[in-house]
């Protein structure tokens, strides 16, 4: 890989941006490779969480720019589109992901931790969505996903003004899901990661599929989906053996 680092440490899979001297800007080798890590290891069982991090002092500072220059507007569209859909293939991806924010996550570097199912940032973290002032908008689903997450009146103010807001801000708004101190970043993320590997497998990817699939439509596709889901969870060992525990452990 050129642009990345994936690294296998069972049960979890890193996957690190790694282009430091730019920030880890997003190109399309960059999108290319990161699908093809994901690819590779979706049927791989031992891998149970992914986590995404960047090396050097930035997560991602966005799609990179110096593409721009060589972009009509159909291409554009599909570069765009390119992003956007690996994005999506993040956020229904069957194994939870963790984004490890480390520093600058803006633009396209944010939207790739919009997809993930979790977002633990570092206290010197900065997230934003700059791209109006490249006289753009944010083109890797955040026009979509940051309303859905935080609502729309904070999405459009970070969407519209293009300012970078501290990690404590964003843990405030639902931005991200906790703080932590830059130097215990990496474990805590660890320890999470091997938390969520704990859980049965099968039902963490029902919840994906219900809550992924069923808040986009009317409340009532949802509901049934996720009545759906619930009986599939009952076809599960773990659903059988965790049940079982529960009831032996009071029945004594
Ligand atoms: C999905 C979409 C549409 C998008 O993401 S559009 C892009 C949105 N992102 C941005 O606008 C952020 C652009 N970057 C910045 O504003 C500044 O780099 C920051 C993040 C504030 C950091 O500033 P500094 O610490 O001063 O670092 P800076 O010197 O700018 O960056 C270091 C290197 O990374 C490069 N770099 C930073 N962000 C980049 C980006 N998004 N694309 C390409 N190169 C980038 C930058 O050009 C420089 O390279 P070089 O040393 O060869 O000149």
């Amino acid at each position: 890989m050129e642009t990345i680092i994936v690294r296998e440490e069972p049960p979890i899979e890193w996957i690190i941006l790694n282009r430091p001297d730019k920030l880890n800007s997003i190109n399309v080798k960059m999108v290319e490779e990161i699908g093809s890590a994901l690819r590779q290891n979706i049927n791989n069982d031992k891998i149970k969480v992914i986590i995404f991090t960047g090396s050097g002092k930035a997560f991602s500072a966005g799609a990179d720019i110096s593409q721009f220059k060589e972009l009509d507007p159909v291409k554009a569209w599909e570069f765009a589109t390119k992003g956007r859909e690996l994005m999506d293939y993040i956020e229904r991806y069957p194994k939870p992901t963790i984004a490890m924010i480390n520093g600058y996550a803006l633009g396209g570097g944010l939207e790739l931790a919009l997809s993930c199912d979790l977002r633990i940032a570092s206290q010197n973290a900065e997230l934003g969505l700059p791209e109006i002032n490249l006289g753009i908008y944010p083109g890797f689903g955040g026009t979509q996903r940051l309303v859905r997450l935080i609502g729309k009146g904070r999405a459009l103010e970070i969407i519209m003004l293009g300012d970078r807001i501290k990690a404590d801000y964003a843990e405030r708004i639902g931005l991200v899901n906790r703080v932590v101190e830059s130097s215990s970043l990496e474990k805590e993320v660890r320890e999470l990661a091997l938390k969520l590997a704990e859980k049965p497998q099968t039902a963490i990817r029902l919840i994906k599929t219900v809550v992924n699939y069923g808040n986009d439509g009317p409340i009532l596709s949802g509901l049934t989906l996720e009545s759906l889901g619930w009986g599939i969870a009952f076809a599960t060992e773990e659903e059988k053996k965790r049940v079982d525990e529960f009831l032996s452990k009071r029945s004594k």
